[in-house]
């Protein structure tokens, strides 16, 4: 189709936007991703001029308490729709973990780019691993999943919550606050601080939070020509291995009250996904893994629901509080 024919009709979806404006919370890794997501879409549309707008979200002002306490996940995304919707951005880049698994009437997941490191990271001064610790010894984390691992591992050790953005949180370790500190290795890299991490922890027991280590970009739905725009960003193992987690993650409530684990893999058409839902102090744990063939989102999303309903049969649904048995 010409580019004539194309401006002609009021439908049609433009050959190449011209202005596109990225909403971004302003904490460094956010704008680490923003700037990712500026540069791929400079080079997929060199004439296209790509803003940045940088913006405070609730999830950022509220530091003292925990996130599961103050209303999760919809925190860190909640004004960056706001500004979609008053049309002052295009589209908001998210880190996928913070992204609700049911997207808010709307409002799209309309791409989800390349996977870093999904693992978590052990990072301390002055230990090389967890089994170092010693007894009494502080770790830093505020998700109730690697709490969960933490405790039912090393009931010597205390969990101490900790949030921030991640200068914030590394500053709190290097204060002596903690002795060691968990964080997604993603994160880490991103920012150039991979020498800071000790160890990687593997995916067994430690299984990373549904969407970890991806970026997911969000859009009004009644703007398809943006996610049109956008689909060239999309890396199918990703968006196959995270529709699968979460899905696992939408059938459990998904939400972060609740110690919740998803990670899957896709390689060669195969998938491989495991799953855990624990109690906080991880006395209780219900695990389950999946394999399959999986070629389309919606054999990933049927394999993550075989997992969650496996989950929920082994009683899952007693571990979480506000879903029906
Ligand atoms: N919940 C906060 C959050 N959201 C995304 C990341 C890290 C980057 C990523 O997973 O993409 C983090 C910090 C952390 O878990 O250490």
């Amino acid at each position: 189709m010409s580019q004539t024919l194309n401006s002609s009709s009021s439908n049609a979806t433009p050959a190449a936007p011209e202005r596109l404006v990225i909403a971004s919370r302003e904490s460094r890794l956010a704008m680490w991703q923003a700037e990712h997501v500026r540069d791929c879409l400079k080079s997929l549309y060199p004439q296209c001029d790509v803003q940045i707008l940088g913006m405070t979200t609730r999830g950022d002002q509220i530091l003292d308490r925990a996130l599961s306490k103050v209303g999760g996940k919809g925190l860190f995304v909640k004004e960056l729709e706001t500004a979609l919707e008053d049309g002052r951005a295009h589209l908001a880049v998210h880190s996928l973990k913070d992204v609700p698994m049911v997207m808010p009437e709307g409002f799209d997941l309309a791409c989800v780019m390349a996977r870093e490191d999904a693992r978590d990271a052990f990072v301390s001064n002055d230990y090389a691993s967890l089994e170092e610790l010693p007894k009494g010894a502080v770790v830093g984390t505020s998700s109730l999943r690697r709490e969960a691992v933490l405790r039912a591992k090393f009931p010597h050790l205390e969990v101490h919550p900790l949030r921030g953005n991640l200068d914030t949180r590394m500053g709190k370790l290097d204060r002596g606050e903690y002795q060691a500190i968990i964080l997604a290795a993603a994160g880490l890299k991103r920012l150039g601080l991979e020498s800071r991490i000790r160890a990687y922890l593997p995916y067994d027991p430690y299984t990373p939070a549904a969407g970890q280590g991806a970026l997911g970009i969000e859009t009004l739905s009644k703007h398809p020509s943006i996610k049109h725009w956008l689909a060239p960003l999309n890396d199918l193992p990703t968006l196959l291995a995270v529709s699968a987690e979460r899905m696992v993650s939408r059938q459990l409530g998904g939400s972060c009250e609740v110690p919740l684990a998803a990670h899957a893999v896709w390689d060669n058409n195969q998938m491989n996904i495991r799953s855990f839902v624990a109690s906080v102090d991880g006395k209780a744990i219900c695990l389950a893994d999946g394999v399959g063939q999986v070629h389309t989102i919606e054999e990933a999303e049927a394999l993550g629901l075989a997992v969650a309903q496996d989950l929920l049969a082994q009683g899952a649904a007693d571990l979480i509080p506000h879903i029906p048995k």
